[in-house]
């Protein structure tokens, strides 16, 4: 029989949140995919009280997996899987959800891992509920699009909220006006946290690389930051969002600007952060030309009435709403057939290991 533990005594620093999670009788079980930055929030969250009907019974990270029930109860498990662990193998992880006698299985996928991603639609066919910060299936290929929903179609669920806005309340928002009947006829925002974070703060007294990193230890970067400097990111987002409103929208039909100079582009991460300051004298030059006009650069995507969708740094006036934005802020205006005399925007932090934990969490318990 499982101890009753109160919430002050899960607050008090001692092993018993994470006992709850690896030992309460099983509502849902889960096996966590990824423990850096996103995957590392999430493991804390399900030590907290209100993760206490979750069952974690498997984690991996890129290199190694643990689904022993005392590992998994050890409050430094993520750094105890750098160090020691089974080797990956996903089969392994998903027995031990077979194995468990929990109604609900989920897996959640905190990777940034396109591999892991083209396997989300085989999960979902196979009955598992797949909980995701990985974009990589939503916005990428149309083709895997299709094959998500068709997987979509058997049942299982896919919770996506931390795809976009990290968890801000957009994709959930669409779907309940798509629901309603409404069209989405123009979308225009910054669906960047980083890309928010630095151009919110970049006035030229301060080399862009070096906000670059704050922005990276913050935990607001993709792995490779290029992959936000590219505009792929961005570009993802707005391929989720626009098919989620019904326009099936190809990645070769956004068109996208890279901040990534050519000489930057072929690089490993590591060789690319050592010589991250080249991005420093285009973008200075930017930002004083746009200043000689009175205006900032701000990182935009948008989608016209006639599907056309862009990414890319535009130069706006102060008085412009996304000049207006304070931190990791994202903005989302959504302009539709019902809400078209002014747009419905959703506004907020769209980054950050807490807030983007928090979504994945929110989805998972949504399943219960
Ligand atoms: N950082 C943020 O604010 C937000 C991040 N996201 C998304 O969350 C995901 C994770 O981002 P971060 O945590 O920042 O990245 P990270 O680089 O800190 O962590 C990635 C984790 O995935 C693991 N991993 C990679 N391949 C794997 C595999 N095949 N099997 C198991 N684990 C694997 C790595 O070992 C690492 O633990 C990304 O897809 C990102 O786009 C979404 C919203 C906000
Ligand atoms: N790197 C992303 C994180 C959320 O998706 C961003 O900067 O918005």
């Amino acid at each position: 029989m499982n101890a009753v533990l109160t919430p002050e005594k899960v607050r008090d620093g001692s092993k018993a949140g994470v006992a709850i999670a690896a030992r309460a009788p099983a509502g849902i079980a889960l096996v966590l995919l990824g423990t850096g930055v996103v995957g590392g929030a999430f493991l804390k969250l399900l030590n907290t009280p209100v993760a206490a009907a979750l069952r974690l019974v498997g984690v991996a990270n890129s290199r190694r997996q643990q689904t022993a029930v005392e590992a998994l109860a050890d409050r430094g498990l993520r750094e105890q899987l750098k160090r020691q662990g089974d080797a990956r193998d996903d089969v392994k992880l998903l027995n031990a959800l077979d194995a468990s006698d929990a109604a609900v299985k989920v897996i959640v996928d905190a990777t940034a891992s396109a591999e892991l991603a083209a396997r989300h639609a085989e999960w979902l066919a196979r009955g598992y509920h797949v909980v995701t910060a990985n974009k990589s299936l939503g916005g990428g290929e149309l083709s895997g699009w299709r094959t998500l929903q068709e997987a979509l179609a058997k049942g299982a669920h896919y919770g996506d909220a931390a795809t976009v806005g990290a968890g801000l309340p957009v994709l959930s928002t669409l779907r309940r006006l798509r629901a309603c009947g409404d069209g989405l006829l123009t979308l225009e925002g910054v669906f960047s946290g980083s890309l928010s974070y630095l151009f919110n703060q970049y006035d030229g007294s301060r080399p862009f690389s070096a906000l670059l990193e704050e922005a990276r230890q913050q935990g607001y970067t993709e792995p490779d930051p290029r992959s936000d400097l590219s505009g792929e990111d961005v570009a993802r987002k707005l391929l989720i969002l626009a098919r989620n409103a019904g326009f099936a929208l190809g990645t070769d039909e956004v068109e996208v600007e890279s901040l990534v100079p050519e000489s930057l582009r072929g690089l490993d991460t590591q060789a690319f952060l050592a010589r991250a300051d080249e991005l420093d004298a285009p973008l200075a030059a930017r930002h004083a030309e746009a200043a000689t006009r009175g205006n900032v650069l701000r990182y935009l995507a948008r989608l016209n009435q006639r599907g056309h969708a862009r990414v890319g740094l535009v130069e706006v006036s102060p008085t412009h709403p996304a000049a207006r934005l304070y931190g990791t802020d994202n903005q989302f205006a959504l302009t539709t057939t019902r809400y078209h005399t002014q747009p419905l925007v959703i506004q907020g932090p769209g980054a950050g290991p807490e807030v983007t934990a928090q979504a994945l969490l929110g989805d998972v318990l949504a399943l219960g």
